[in-house]
């Protein structure tokens, strides 16, 4: 079920800010020139009212209608306002190439970031909420560059210069307007304390919404055979309804309190700054300062009004960015810290592992063993005893809370991890195929010849139904392996596994899902690597590691049994001889019911 995403609900400013700062950091020159660019926009578009009290002082009212000089004050102020605009433009269309390439950064980073988290953050991680940070949320970065931050830098400083400008011209009446920032101020904070947890509350629902999809999606099979798709229509439909209700309420603090109060605000000011005019003797010279004030207030006002109404989206994307950057600070296990280590022969040896998953009892106590190069290994044990997490260790995706792993003698938390999975092969309960070709899958990205993929599907028993298919082996296998079915899916994974030639090979239940046949078939491919390659099989079905070199029976987490079949089969009453028994009265069983079946199916 879904959980509520809450993360980054305690958007602060500065990590949105940091963020931002960290993903320009390439092109900080480039931001210091934008900003630089601006500076010099500001000022021009200070100078047009300056020239305007100007011509109204000195030419109309003065009636000294010197024609050339009218012209020159004219022209200058047009100038001012055309290279203002102008410069504007190309600092917007700097911002917005420098906020695109800031977000494509970002993205690769979070991307890669979370392909290199622990596996434990993927057990309370939903993979739709997941999604949503790396794609939404980066996205609403890129809006915090280009509109909010352009917006609000730019107006900031078409405000400071026009204070600049009144107080050059009458600090007095530049002290009225300059009242007008403070007032705003009360607004925004008035305004964000009201509409912040509908901010809020939209994201996490929208992110809730992707998680839905993403869950239903992936989990659809199992949805529509236990009837659920209703149920969860249902429930997408409430947590959209709210999602409205909350964008609504956002809406509603817009309307009825921002926009309002600031042009309130703006008249205000207007009606003061004439009637503090008024309170003056009206002579020719204030005439021009009265139009000089009167321009200067619209371009404090509308630059303000601006800033505020960018706030909405401030605060949305405030909180995106405090998202991304929790997630960011997801850390990552340490990399192996031991550059001369490497894998060669494949030896392992455990000495005394505990593990407990976060917040769990002791899923493993004190597991010893030692496996020589080479040798195969099989684990075996009722479910839930701890096989898959047992492996889960071996595969560094957890590390353990006592005990260390060790291969050929090092320790495994010290192996680089490039060495480290250059070295292993994973064949796992429920592989995962790419929507790729079937040699995009074998091969995964790894530098493989055509001669070894074949090579590997040969040895997985797998290379007939590849080359059988339709386009061979560049036949695409659809999202998640749906064109084959699930035994296929684990030969391919044993290809996969063995294409990268390792020398420690993991099985999880690798044979669970193929019939007695292929089985035979894996066994044989098993059997092919003894002595070359050291294999840890789990296998539910005993048949498959019957000759393997050792056997460990797990119970409850601990290592109840360990020999090889003779020998466990010698413990009266042992574990692993009634697993065996249970088996083989099982397969009995299955085989009556399919005479049953036969002369009806005949
Ligand atoms: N990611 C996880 N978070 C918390 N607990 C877990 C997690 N994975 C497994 N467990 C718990 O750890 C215990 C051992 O599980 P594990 O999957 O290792 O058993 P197993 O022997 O492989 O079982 P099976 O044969 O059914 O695959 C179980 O009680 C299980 O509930």
């Amino acid at each position: 079920m879904q959980a509520e995403d809450k993360t980054g609900s305690d958007a602060r400013p500065w990590d949105a800010v940091g963020l931002l700062l960290q993903a320009a950091r390439p092109e900080k020159r480039k931001l210091l020139w934008g900003l630089l660019w601006l500076l010099v926009a500001a000022g021009l578009e200070a100078l047009g009212p300056a020239l305007g009290k100007r011509f109204i002082d000195e030419h109309l009212l003065a009636r000294q209608f010197d024609v050339p000089a009218m012209a020159g004050l004219i022209g200058a102020a047009l100038a001012c306002a055309w290279a203002s605009s102008w410069v504007r433009y190309l600092q917007l269309a700097r911002m917005a190439g420098i906020a695109r390439r800031s977000v494509l950064r970002l993205r690769e980073q979070v991307f890669s970031h979370v392909l290199n988290l622990p596996m434990a953050f993927f057990d309370r991680a939903i993979t739709g909420q997941l999604v949503s940070r790396v794609t939404n949320d980066t996205e609403a970065v890129n809006t915090l560059y280009r509109q909010v931050l352009y917006v609000m830098l730019d107006s900031s400083l078409v405000v400071l210069g026009s204070i600049v400008a009144m107080a050059w011209l009458d600090w007095r009446l530049m002290l009225i307007v300059v009242m007008l920032v403070p007032a705003s101020v009360l607004i925004i904070w008035f305004y964000q304390r009201w509409s912040a947890p509908a901010v809020q509350a939209a994201r996490a629902l929208r992110s809730d919404i992707n998680a839905q999809m993403a869950e239903s999606i992936a989990g659809m099979a199992m949805l529509q055979s236990a009837g659920a798709a209703p149920r969860f229509a249902q429930r997408f439909a409430a947590t959209n309804g709210e999602q409205l209700q909350a964008r609504v309420r956002e809406l509603r603090a817009n309307a009825w309190l921002l926009r309002p109060a600031l042009d309130l605000l703006n008249v205000l000011l207007i009606v003061t700054v004439i009637y503090g005019f008024g309170q003056r003797e009206l002579s020719g010279l204030e005439l021009g300062l009265l139009y000089a004030f009167l321009s200067y207030i619209s371009r404090v006002v509308e630059p303000l009004i601006q800033i505020t109404m960018q706030f909405g989206q401030l605060q949305q994307s405030m909180v995106a960015a405090a998202r991304v950057r929790t997630l960011l600070q997801e850390s990552r296990p340490a990399a192996g810290s031991r550059p001369d280590c490497h894998i060669s022969r494949g030896a392992l040896q455990l000495n005394g592992l505990r593990f407990a998953y976060e917040n769990g009892r002791d899923v493993l106590s004190d597991i010893s063993l030692q496996i020589a190069p080479g040798a195969f290994v099989g684990i075996v044990g009722h479910t839930g005893s701890g096989k898959s997490t047992l492996l889960s260790l071996l595969l560094r995706f957890y590390r353990p809370q006592a005990g260390e792993i060790l291969i050929d003698g090092q320790d495994l938390a010290l192996i680089p991890d490039t060495a480290f999975r250059a070295a292993i092969g994973l064949v796992p309960q429920e592989p995962y195929l790419m929507a790729a070709s079937a040699r995009e899958n074998i091969a995964m990205g790894r530098d493989i010849s055509e001669a070894e993929i074949i090579a590997a599907a040969r040895a997985a028993r797998v290379h007939d139904l590849l080359a059988g298919l339709p386009q061979g082996y560049d036949t695409l296998l659809g999202e998640g392996g749906a064109r084959v079915s699930s035994g296929q899916k684990q030969l391919i994974a044993m290809a996969r596994a063995l294409a990268g030639a390792p020398r420690i090979l993991f099985l999880d239940e690798a044979t669970s899902n193929i019939d007695s046949a292929t089985e035979r078939l894996i066994t044989e491919a098993l059997r092919e690597l003894h002595g070359r390659v050291t294999v840890v099989a789990i296998a539910h079905r005993l048949s498959t590691i019957r000759e393997a070199n050792q056997i460990v029976v797990l119970n409850h987490g601990r290592l109840a049994e360990r020999g090889d079949h003779e020998a466990l089969m010698a413990i009266e009453g042992g574990l692993y001889q009634r697993l065996v028994t249970l088996q083989s009265l099982q397969s009995l069983q299955s085989d009556d019911e399919n005479e049953e079946l036969e002369p009806s199916q005949a």
